[in-house]
């Protein structure tokens, strides 16, 4: 009996990128990418793991296109990798790298599967790094010119674009923290970083509804609600900031109303520069809102001066001590956050659509008799669906939820020592064994809701 039954034509899917799946980096005309460099730079990557090989998906993606039929999710969130398609960054197109995504998306269709596609999942062409990277303005336009590149390609049968993937990772991950690609420590950078790349979003957006008419194009965002350490009056102001940072540093331009002034008045002369008529490219209406959601921010104040906000994440260990159950990633697992995510974007922001393009956890899967059992996956998504289904009934327009991961994957700086996949990759073999999580996903799929 299906106890929490969502709307008919709620979108069941499962979400990849594709320098964490794909592999062949010297194929058919693929250029370097910034994660080529930077997992290739020792120190940077867990046992110095890179993308080279990954899961194969290049070579094997029939198997795994069979692999979602059979699970039975009709949709699929993947992404480009732009160096595929433009080695350059900009210039010469790469046919064959066109070629691959054609044969990948008309497989997909064959096989009932919607393709939902991110242009930008932090694969920058290395060309454009040398050239300045996001820090340079040029580099929006590049994007721009590159998604148009790609929907007169795939927009007759691509009707879902994601612009891009977490513009926060890619600014304050990849240019504040430097623990991502390229590498790169300074605020300043980071911040005018953030700006061009909404500014790449705005002039995107149009282009590929010129060359795909009739699509939705959204953009995924990484997605939390703040919480205060404690309800001192100095944790709950640096959640407030915390949550500028994260959060509305990124709705607010997006849904028309420009940065938020606590923020500038917070970064000072940090704040971007921006060109007049930015503002109004960025907040180009959207179709869509994607979601990544995992788990809150638990904020307290920071009087250190070399930290502009004056707020810090709470250790994992205290949120250990604190009673919360953490996931190999060190994440606190709160299901009732995404409910109070989605509450808050419908009350704050009320976008007319939202699709969860991420929601997943990495636990220590075993493979053992040739088989994976992954309670804690499947009590995860299980409580996470549950929380949406809540969200829905009090009437958040959730369209669509997408699990990361298909497959286990290069999960980045932690290289393939982290599992969030429904399908184990054994990388040595690099065979294919759904996990338990596969089979307990397909029937919630099958029966459109959760059965108890
Ligand atoms: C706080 O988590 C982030 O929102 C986030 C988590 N994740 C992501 N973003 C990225 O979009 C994926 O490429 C990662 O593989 C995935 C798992 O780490």
């Amino acid at each position: 009996m299906v106890e929490r039954r969502f709307p008919d034509g709620f979108l069941w899917g499962t979400a990849t990128a594709a320098y964490q799946i794909e592999g062949a980096v010297d194929e058919d005309g693929r250029g370097p990418s910034i994660w080529d460099t930077f997992s290739h730079t020792p120190g940077k990557t867990f046992e110095g793991h890179t993308g080279d090989v990954a899961c194969d998906h290049y070579h094997r993606w029939p198997e795994d296109v069979h692999l979602m039929q059979q699970l039975g999710a009709p949709a699929y969130r993947f992404s480009i990798a732009w160096p595929r398609i433009l080695p350059q960054g900009t210039g010469q197109v790469n046919q064959r790298g066109l070629d691959f995504y054609d044969r990948l998306v008309d497989a997909l269709l064959q096989a009932e599967i919607t393709p939902f596609v991110t242009l930008y999942h932090w694969d920058l062409p290395q060309a454009l790094q040398d050239r300045g990277g996001w820090a340079a303005r040029e580099t929006a336009e590049a994007f721009a010119a590159y998604a148009d590149v790609v929907a007169r390609r795939l927009g007759d049968r691509v009707k879902h674009w994601i612009t891009h993937n977490e513009p926060w990772v890619v600014a304050f991950v990849g240019h504040f923290l430097g623990v991502h690609a390229p590498g790169i420590q300074d605020a300043r950078i980071a911040i005018q970083v953030s700006h061009h790349l909404l500014l790449s979003h705005g002039h995107a957006v149009p282009a590929i509804r010129a060359a795909s008419p009739d699509a939705q194009v959204g953009i995924t965002l990484n997605l939390s609600p703040v919480r205060p350490a404690t309800e001192a009056e100095e944790d709950r102001l640096a959640a407030q900031r915390y949550d500028g940072f994260l959060n509305r540093w990124f709705l607010d331009p997006l849904f028309g109303r420009g940065y938020p002034q606590d923020m500038l008045a917070t970064y000072g002369e940090l704040a971007p520069t921006a060109q007049t008529g930015d503002l109004d490219a960025i907040a180009v209406p959207i179709d869509f809102l994607g979601v990544n959601y995992y788990t809150p921010a638990f904020v307290r104040y920071d009087a250190s001066v070399l930290n502009p906000l004056k707020a810090i994440l709470v250790p994992p260990e205290e949120l250990q001590a604190a009673g919360y159950e953490l996931t190999e990633m060190g994440w606190a697992i709160v299901p009732d956050g995404l409910y109070e995510l989605l509450i808050r974007l419908q009350r704050d922001f009320a976008p007319s659509t939202i699709y969860i393009t991420e929601n997943g956890a990495a636990f220590a899967d075993q493979l053992e008799d040739g088989a994976v059992r992954d309670p804690k996956r499947i009590a995860f998504l299980h409580d996470h669906f549950a929380a949406a289904h809540r969200a829905l009934q009090d009437g958040v327009p959730l369209r669509g939820y997408f699990v990361w991961s298909l497959m286990d994957n290069f999960e980045w700086a932690h290289g393939y020592s982290k599992r969030f996949g429904l399908i184990y990759i054994d990388y040595e073999t690099l065979e294919r064994i759904p996990k338990e999580s596969y089979a307990w996903y397909s029937e919630v799929i099958r029966a459109n809701g959760l059965v108890q």
